[in-house]
This record gives structure tokens, C-alpha cells and sequence, in this order.
């Protein structure tokens, strides 16, 4: 039986979701000319244990970009996009995903509450994202789904760098959720900094400009690798 997306990070010697992800908010073509094809294959030689793939249009996303990924590939997918709707989990899920992001600062409390229960129903791991202790405060999800700390800033549709402070200080916020899978993502491009959040306590990473940009994906994962405590 295929892995659930939280069983496949947290059991990954390297626990890095490595992202497909067409465009940055400026429109910048991140896959630099290659294909997607390419990136999922170099993904997969580098031992990613789950894949997300942004199919937000922000960021050059479609959902045909899930598909295509779904078929390249049997590794656990999560669907990056600003889902606010049953109907859009049911699609995540004929489309080929194991995880949804559920973004807390666009959902009133009780509705990221039905919409995580929908995807647990459907067989989707809810991937809830937060950006700041009143919202770890706010969900309540549980073990079975991963909470995750957006280190840039969707109000400004992440056009700044990233702060990895953000991630080190919501840490002790997102344990007391009760969740078996802290994940710490964007803004994430230096291996020594990735290894530091690793060592802090953060079941996973999710990477995808630093990943997409580094000229050598497998130098970037020994280095990670080294770095760890
Ligand atoms: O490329 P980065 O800085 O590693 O960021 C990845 C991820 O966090 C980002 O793609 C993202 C965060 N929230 C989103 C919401 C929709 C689509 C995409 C996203």
C-alpha cells in the first residue's frame, strides 16, 4: 500500500517535500527552460519522499500540472493551491493527490475545521499552513495532519524572501497542536539553515525555489546532510 503523505516524510532519512513549482509571484520561470518531467525525475534521483506541486495560478500553476506530475510519478503529491471548498477536495483527489494545503489565514476557523475532516474523509492528508501563533492557536487539527509554518508572507503573495525566524519561534506553538508533523516551508535555500530547523525539532521541510535554483540538487542534499546535528 502507497504511504500516507505524513507516514512518507516522517520515515524519509532526508524529510525535504521537494516542490514543483512553474513561476514565482513575478512570473519568473523557476524550472530555468527544463521540464517538468526533468525536475520530478531529479526529485526522485535525489530521494525526495514526497512531492508537492503548486497548482495555484499566482505561481504558474494549473491543475493539469498535478495530473501530469500524478502520472510521472508514484511518490505521495501535495496539492499547493488556495483551496476553500469541498468540491475542490474532491478534485485534489481524482487528480491524483495524497495532501492538501489548507491555508489559515484564508479560512474562517470553523470551515478549515470541516474542510480538514472532508480530507481526512476523502483520503487526503490536510497540510494546514499558519503564519503566526494566533493561527496555531486557532486549528486544531490533530495527528493526522501536518502543520506547517509559511515562513514568506501571502499577503503580499510572497514576494519577500522568507524570515526562518518565523519558523523557529512558532515551533513550540505548532507542537502544541498535537500534530506527529511540524513542517517548516518556503523561503528555505541555504542547506546549513535547513539542517538548523531539522535540528530543532521539524518533522519535515518543504523547498521549492531553493531547490529548483541549486546547480547541483545532490551537492545541495549532502550538504543538508552533513549539516544535521
Ligand atoms: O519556493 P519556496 O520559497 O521554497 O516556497 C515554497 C512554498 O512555501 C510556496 O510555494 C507556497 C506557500 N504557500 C503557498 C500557497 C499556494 C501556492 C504555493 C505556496
Amino acid at each position: 500500500m502507497t504511504p500516507t503523505f505524513a507516514d512518507a516524510l516522517t520515515s524519509a532519512h532526508r524529510p525535504v517535500i521537494m516542490e514543483v513549482k512553474r513561476q514565482d509571484a513575478d512570473g519568473n520561470d523557476l524550472l530555468a527552460g527544463g521540464t517538468v518531467a526533468e525536475t520530478v525525475a531529479r526529485y526522485e534521483r535525489a530521494g525526495a519522499p514526497c512531492i508537492s506541486v503548486v497548482t495555484g495560478h499566482w505561481f504558474g500553476g494549473t491543475e493539469d500540472l498535478l495530473a501530469e506530475v500524478a502520472a510521472l510519478t508514484e511518490l505521495p503529491l501535495l496539492r499547493k493551491d488556495f483551496v476553500t471548498s469541498r468540491s475542490q477536495l474532491v478534485r485534489t483527489r481524482e487528480l491524483g493527490a495524497s495532501a492538501v494545503l489548507l491555508t489559515a489565514k484564508l479560512l474562517p476557523a470553523g470551515v478549515l475545521a470541516r474542510l480538514a475532516g472532508h480530507a481526512l474523509e476523502l483520503g487526503l492528508t490536510p497540510f494546514v499552513e499558519i503564519a503566526d501563533e494566533a493561527e496555531a492557536v486557532m486549528v486544531a487539527p490533530g495527528p493526522d495532519c501536518v502543520v506547517a509554518v509559511n515562513n514568506k508572507d501571502i499577503t503580499t503573495r510572497e514576494r519577500s524572501p522568507g524570515d526562518l525566524g518565523r519558523s523557529t519561534d512558532l515551533l513550540p506553538a505548532v507542537l502544541a497542536t498535537g500534530t506527529r508533523c511540524a513542517v517548516s516551508a518556503g523561503g528555505i535555500t541555504d542547506p546549513g539553515r535547513a539542517a538548523r530547523l531539522l535540528d530543532a525539532g521539524y518533522a519535515g521541510l518543504l523547498i521549492g525555489t531553493g531547490l529548483l535554483g541549486a546547480p547541483s540538487l545532490t551537492r545541495w542534499c549532502a550538504e543538508l546532510d552533513a549539516a544535521r546535528a
